[in-house]
């Protein structure tokens, strides 16, 4: 037998891809575009740094030479174009019409955002669920993804319907899962465990976010909201902790300020490893 295009098409054989296939929810890519790995970012709720974490590895990834996409598929809360100063964009659209193309950051990281489909950045999207997750299927059919080595996406907060649909029609290639230690740890990493588990993802790992404050004396730890307990959860589920993230008023500042790509993050190089390990 010839090696599999995934083209069912144009082959008989009766393998697991034609079986998967028939139940596939999967999205089509736009013809011209081309995603090799898709990276989806999760949380058990919002405001735990979902955002950061997936800028975060998106920079990781372009610093190393690898061409970098960000899919904002978090519609209600996109934060993700302030972060790379491109918020004042509007996608351009292809000649014949048909595809939008992402933002650019300055380091050449492209953005896809539903608020840079917005008049007023300040507009709310209230929409409902169904809508959000076509917005998502939108933004990855539609788009035109010029050969991307990684695309990271920032999912909607929580394991709910959205981002459960969300990751039926993208193929997601793995998980990461980012909590804080003001969290029910072990909850959160359990409900996206078998999230992922029904859908055969895997987990590449957790980023524990706002972990400690560093003295800026002494450069002691501290464990603001009391002891972190990423580690026994990480145990519990076999999976490996790839960062535990300072609380620094600093990062929020390059993220406020649109410079996410100018931190320095030696806290996050074993995440970018495992990420690109891929
Ligand atoms: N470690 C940190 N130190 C300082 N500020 C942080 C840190 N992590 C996140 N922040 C700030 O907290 C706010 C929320 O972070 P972020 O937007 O990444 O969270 P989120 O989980 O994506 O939230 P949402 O789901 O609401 O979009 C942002 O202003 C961000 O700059």
């Amino acid at each position: 037998m010839s090696e599999c295009n995934h083209d069912c098409g144009s082959c008989s054989a009766n393998c697991g891809s034609r079986t998967a296939d028939k139940t596939s929810f999967l999205e089509a890519l736009a013809p011209e575009s081309r995603v090799k790995k898709v990276i989806g970012i999760v949380s058990g709720k919002g405001g735990v740094g979902k955002s950061l974490v997936t800028s975060l590895m998106a920079v990781s990834a372009n610093r190393r030479g690898k061409h970098t996409a960000v899919l904002d598929a978090d519609i209600t809360g996109p934060s993700i174009p302030m972060a790379f100063g491109v918020a004042d964009e509007k996608p351009a659209v292809t000649p014949d019409g048909r595809l939008m193309i992402p933002a650019r950051s300055l380091e050449g990281i492209d953005i896809m955002s539903a608020n840079l489909l917005l008049d007023n950045a300040t507009d709310p999207v209230i929409w409902r669920g169904p809508v959000i997750a076509g917005a998502v299927k939108q933004f990855w059919s539609e788009t035109l993804w010029q050969d991307v080595d990684y695309m990271f996406v920032d999912m909607p907060p929580g394991t709910g319907d959205v981002p459960l649909t969300v990751f039926q029609s993208l193929p997601v290639d793995g998980i990461i899962i980012v909590t804080s230690p003001q969290e029910l740890v072990s909850m959160i990493v359990g409900k996206a465990v078998n999230m992922a588990k029904k859908m055969d993802i895997p987990i590449l790992g957790i980023v524990e976010n706002m972990s400690y404050l560093e003295c800026p004396d002494c450069g002691r730890h501290i464990n603001v909201f009391g002891e972190s307990h990423v580690e026994q959860a990480a145990r519990e589920y076999g999976l490996k902790v790839l960062a535990q993230i300072p609380i620094d008023p600093k990062l929020a500042q390059m993220v406020d300020g649109g410079r996410v790509e100018y931190i320095d993050m030696p806290w996050f190089e074993k995440a970018a490893e495992a990420v690109l390990a891929l």
